[in-house]
């Protein structure tokens, strides 16, 4: 990226912190009025390490891009190096941002299709809830059904704020198109089902459990997560005859690595 560092980035106040788990946390910053963003786009934050040094790292968008603050959902790595610095943030605090968002994991990849997955892990979740607050996305789509796999329930971030979001008055009329399914690997808890998402794609549990059939002719599949399972996703949708879109070959998937 050109630019020296100061014209690259901002500095924006911290609004609030939301702690899901120990290792999980949402924050708010105030949006600066310039930043743009299109739905599953990153943001470069920064922050001193520990040595005074600058750290910088991606993060999803998780708010509407209508939204005045803008919404993060963050792992709390031990020992990382930008999260043990975010850990210790309080309220008012100033965190850096790139004025420009990036990324090329959005809905306009898919040319066609009648149905969006969209598949997470962990904070894989953060880019489809940005997506999930797009009126067109809704207009577009007979179907979209959401998986979020995590290692036990409470890791289940905005659970409740899924439930209603599909009221949102602007989209309020498709709300019949959203199902959403959770996954635990180390629980059982009743809700869930209980594989990793590869292995729930191989054995069609995810299809009977929403109850949406998976075809190449129809379905568009966005995979967010730790890079074990996008790669494992990937291959799996591959052997089921899914293609990466690619800019000269629309195709069927869009992945992102979570880190
Ligand atoms: C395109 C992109 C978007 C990203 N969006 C998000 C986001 O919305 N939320 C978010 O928390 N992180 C996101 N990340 C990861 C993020 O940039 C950092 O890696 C993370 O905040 C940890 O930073 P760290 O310096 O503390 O540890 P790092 O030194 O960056 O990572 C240390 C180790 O922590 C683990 N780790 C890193 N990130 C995660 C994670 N998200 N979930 C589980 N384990 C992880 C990995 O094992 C990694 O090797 C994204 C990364 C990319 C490339």
């Amino acid at each position: 990226m050109s630019g020296s560092p100061e014209t690259r980035y901002t500095e924006t106040p911290v609004l609030s912190l939301h702690h899901w788990t120990p290792k999980l946390l949402s924050f708010r910053v105030e949006r600066p009025r310039a930043f743009r963003f299109t739905p599953g786009q990153f943001a470069r934050l920064g922050l001193d390490s520990a040595d005074g040094a600058p750290v910088w790292r991606a993060y999803s968008m998780v708010s509407a891009v209508w939204d005045e603050h803008l919404e993060f959902l963050s792992i709390l790595v031990p020992g990382g190096k930008f999260t043990s610095q975010l850990a210790q943030i309080q309220p008012d605090a100033r965190i850096r941002i790139e004025k420009t968002a990036t990324g090329f994991f959005t809905t306009d990849r898919f040319v066609d299709g009648t149905d969006l997955w969209l598949l997470a892990t962990g904070t894989g979740l953060a880019p489809y809830l940005s997506i999930l607050q797009d009126p067109a996305v809704w207009q577009r789509f007979e179907r979209i059904v959401l998986v979020h796999c995590v290692q036990v329930w409470d890791e289940l971030a905005y659970r409740s704020e899924i439930a209603t979001l599909a009221q949102h008055p602007l989209w309020a009329e498709h709300a019949h198109k959203l199902r959403y399914q959770p996954v635990t690997t180390r629980d059982d808890h009743a809700d869930a089902l209980h594989a990793r998402i590869p292995e729930l794609l191989r054995t069609c549990a995810l299809e009977r459990a929403l109850g949406v059939p998976l075809s190449p002719e129809t379905s568009r599949l966005m995979i967010c997560g730790n890079p074990t399972m996008v790669q494992d996703t990937h291959r799996q949708l591959m052997q089921m005859g899914y293609r990466l879109s690619r800019l000269s070959a629309p195709g069927q998937l869009v992945v992102e690595n979570a880190w």
